[in-house]
């Protein structure tokens, strides 16, 4: 394939259609490394890392490099069954790119294809990224030691869709961009029994309906109002029929706040009322609290400065300060090694967000995407 004829829709319509879920992106991998091995670039050099099978890396040769810049996508979907009924609509049952990856990934190969044909000035270093949405692929990446020596990149950029700005917009901040979060999982234990005979049980579901209810005081009760905290419970799983007393109920759920010492202080208290709850209700429990990668998305001042100077005075781009949100991502940990620069890219479908299994993003965000990195990716190693 040669790199212009490089038709990026039908890229992403491929990506959409056969989504594959966090650590389980096998056809993706292999079938970005295809495409990328297809161009047979001179300066081009790919590497897999086999403790993580599903990532790949790419490496190009810069021609007079000062520096080596990294950009970063990622490629898991979620466990969503998509209901958006687009002709290319996901043919894995239960499995959906609902947080755009497909774009992310998409973006990222056009850029790529432009510094394939086009000799970077610098080195530079792309990471397709397996499992955002959870167990942080990109924690894991740099801790088996994969940005070492030609693979560290001096600085690191990735996007994020967003639904609710218009196709194409560009948008970040100075700061923290994106919350840190934590994931809850917990199970309650009881001995179960007959519904008519509650007081020879313990009752797990009484236990886990009343600590999906004791957490909400924690946000609106030990969370300081002016640094704001999100936690949410989306997932409650017990028993099978309407007279019986289940032995377990789990749940699943998520932390976040934009101050680390405020997320560790929300987990401190989950821990506590889960304790209580255990003590009031005569239930036994386990209970995981799991940051892993995903600590607050902090952009570095000088590679944001850089970019959004670049992005706010290119006639080309339509671009925006953003406000910080509660999204989490592992990108966060990334850019607490390595500098860098996190930021929003508008896929404008205002009626349904991130995570919505009829999210439809407007593929018309990709073309000014790819130009907007590829331009200010340029401009940035001739600084
Ligand atoms: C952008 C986005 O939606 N990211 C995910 C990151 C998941 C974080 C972690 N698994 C958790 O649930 O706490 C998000 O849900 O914000």
């Amino acid at each position: 394939m040669a790199i212009a004829d490089i038709d990026l829709i039908a890229i992403r319509r491929h990506l959409h259609t056969y989504p594959e879920l966090s650590m389980a992106e096998f056809k993706t991998q292999a079938y970005l490394k295809d495409i990328i091995l297809s161009w047979e670039s001179p300066w081009l050099t790919i590497r897999e890392i086999p403790a993580v099978p599903t990532a790949l890396l790419v490496r190009l040769t810069g021609s007079n490099p000062k520096r080596t810049v990294g950009y970063r996508t990622d490629i898991d979907a979620l466990p969503i069954s998509e209901e958006t009924q687009l002709p290319y609509a996901s043919q894995n049952a239960g499995v959906m790119h609902a947080c755009g990856h497909d774009i992310h990934m998409t973006v990222a190969l056009g850029v790529l294809a432009h510094f394939a044909e086009h000799q970077p000035t610098d080195n530079m270093i792309f990471l397709f990224q397996p499992a955002e949405e959870e167990q942080a692929g990109g924690k894991q990446l740099y801790e088996l030691g994969t940005f070492v020596d030609e693979w560290r990149p001096d600085e690191f950029y990735a996007l994020h869709d967003q639904p609710a700005m218009p196709a194409g917009q560009i948008a970040t901040r100075q700061g923290t961009l994106f919350a840190g979060t934590t994931e809850i999982h917990l199970t309650i234990k009881g001995h179960g029994g007959h519904a008519a005979f509650p007081h020879q049980a313990q009752d797990v579901i009484v236990a886990a309906a009343s600590f999906v209810m004791a957490v909400q005081t924690v946000v609106s009760r030990n969370v300081d109002p002016v640094h704001g905290g999100v936690i949410t419970i989306g997932k409650l799983q017990a028993g099978t029929i309407g007279n019986v007393i289940p032995n377990e109920a789990q749940l699943a759920g998520t932390i976040r706040a934009f101050q680390q010492a405020d997320l560790e202080m929300m987990q401190q208290r989950v821990r506590e009322i889960a304790q209580s709850l255990a003590t009031m209700y005569g239930v036994t429990f386990d209970l995981e609290l799991n940051q892993g990668g995903y600590w607050p998305v902090n952009n570095d001042e000088k590679t944001t400065a850089a970019f959004m100077t670049f992005m706010a005075n290119d006639e080309d781009v339509d671009f925006a300060v953003s406000q910080p949100a509660m999204t989490g991502e592992d990108f966060g940990y990334l850019i607490n090694q390595i500098p860098g620069t996190m930021f929003w890219l508008g896929v404008g479908d205002a009626e349904h967000g991130l995570h919505d299994s009829h999210l439809a993003p407007d593929e018309s965000a990709i073309e000014p995407g790819v130009h907007a990195m590829i331009k200010f990716l340029d401009w940035r190693m001739k600084q």
